[in-house]
């Protein structure tokens, strides 16, 4: 028995308690999973630059992000259907999150409702959606979303297909039981529960209920509908980092979905330095994928992003401890990252910059 002490001590015990399709889901990504793998390999790369006698006796995590202060700038992304690992879904992880004073983005696919994560969290939430076919369906979520207290909508932007997950298809992975989208009608979501060979629940829930056809110019009618901060996920170039803005983004996330879209796609660490120089400052800049430990959290953001967001982590965590394994993940990185702060003679997250990290002799994922 391993005693706990890093989010990477969650993952043999969470692999153990749930069902072998249910892992290969979790940790998939899209066919040969070279950007998961590459998410990974570029926090290996980095070779940070400590600073002494800098006096960190207090070393202080906190940050704050739309009106909203976290303790930590380590938040849990949206993954779908947490109930598939955790009889409470993400109630549990509202729990987690909310005792390690941590954002909590819900997805749009979650298994609890809206309305009963809301009244289980006591720290920031925010609703991501993606664009489906059905604007009716978009408009009463970020209704419910801004009724309920979430503090922004978050749209994620690269699925205009749901990447080829194969170890998803070749287990014929399926959503059923008593998991399902409850925020989302059920004649929406019909053609996704059917099986098909070749296919899996995921690819199908795409190729049924979402728009392939977003453009740029679309946004402007979620914006119109909405009160909330409009937060636009899985950018990674500076071309449409500079849309974003232009189009009027609240914040964007630099992500590859985990490697679970475009296999190949670079990855996130590498593609942040030229967003942030595009963003120029004008919105934030948040980051997710690959990030596991607090040092990975600190070179994200010395290079620019001021929160980074953890996919797999937490439903590691919630797989072998409920709540209690999320905050538990949730807290071991961002004790990692004061730890992190304080021998790299940073005391706190304005004290990160470029000089943090050292400059890569290649400059990327070569
Ligand atoms: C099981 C699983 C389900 C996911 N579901 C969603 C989703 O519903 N919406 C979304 O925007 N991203 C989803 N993602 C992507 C995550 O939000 C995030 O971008 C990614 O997991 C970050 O990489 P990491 O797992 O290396 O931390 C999912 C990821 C995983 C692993
Ligand atoms: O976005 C994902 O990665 C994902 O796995 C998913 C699954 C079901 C519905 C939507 C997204």
């Amino acid at each position: 028995m391993t005693q706990i002490l890093t989010a990477a001590d969650y993952r043999n015990p969470a692999q153990r308690l749930v069902e072998p399709d249910v892992w290969d889901f979790i940790e998939g990504g899209a066919e040969d999973e070279r950007t998961v793998a590459a998410n990974l390999r570029a926090f290996d790369r980095v070779r940070l630059r400590p600073r002494v006698l800098a006096g960190v006796s207090e070393v202080d995590t906190a940050v704050s992000l739309f009106g909203r202060d976290y303790a930590t700038p380590i938040g849990v992304a949206p993954t779908a259907y947490q109930r598939l690992i955790d009889a409470d879904g993400e109630v549990a992880t509202a729990k987690g999150a909310g005792a390690a004073g941590a954002l909590f983005v819900v997805a749009m696919f979650a298994s609890r409702t809206i309305e009963d994560i809301a009244a289980a969290s006591s720290s920031g939430l925010w609703l991501q959606l993606y664009w489906l076919r059905r604007r009716d369906v978009l408009q009463s979520m970020a209704e419910r979303a801004e009724a309920a207290g979430y503090d922004a909508i978050m749209l994620t932007v690269d699925v205009p297909r749901m990447g080829r997950r194969w170890r998803d298809v070749r287990n014929g992975f399926t959503i059923g039981g008593d998991v399902a989208a409850v925020n989302i009608e059920a004649g929406v979501m019909a053609a996704a529960h059917e099986r098909d060979e070749g296919s899996s629940a995921v690819a199908r829930h795409t190729a049924a209920t979402f728009d392939p056809g977003l453009v740029w110019s679309d946004l402007a009618w979620l914006r119109g509908r909405t009160r909330l901060p409009l937060v636009l996920k899985g950018i990674l170039t500076a071309e449409d980092a500079t849309l974003a803005v232009a189009h009027g983004a609240d914040a964007i996330v630099v992500s590859n979905h985990g490697g679970r879209q475009l296999d190949g796609a670079v990855a996130s660490l590498d593609a942040l330095a030229e967003v942030v120089g595009a963003v120029g400052g004008a919105i934030p800049v948040l980051l997710d994928g690959g990030v596991r430990r607090g040092a990975d959290a600190l070179a994200a953001l010395a290079l620019g992003a001021h929160m980074v967001l953890l996919g797999r982590p937490p439903l590691w965590g919630l797989a072998a401890g409920g709540a209690e394994g999320v905050a538990g993940v949730l807290r071991a990185t961002t004790d990692e990252l004061a730890h992190a702060m304080a021998l790299a003679g940073r005391a706190s997250l304005a004290d990160l910059d470029r000089t943090v990290v050292r400059n890569q002799p290649t400059g990327g994922d070569a």
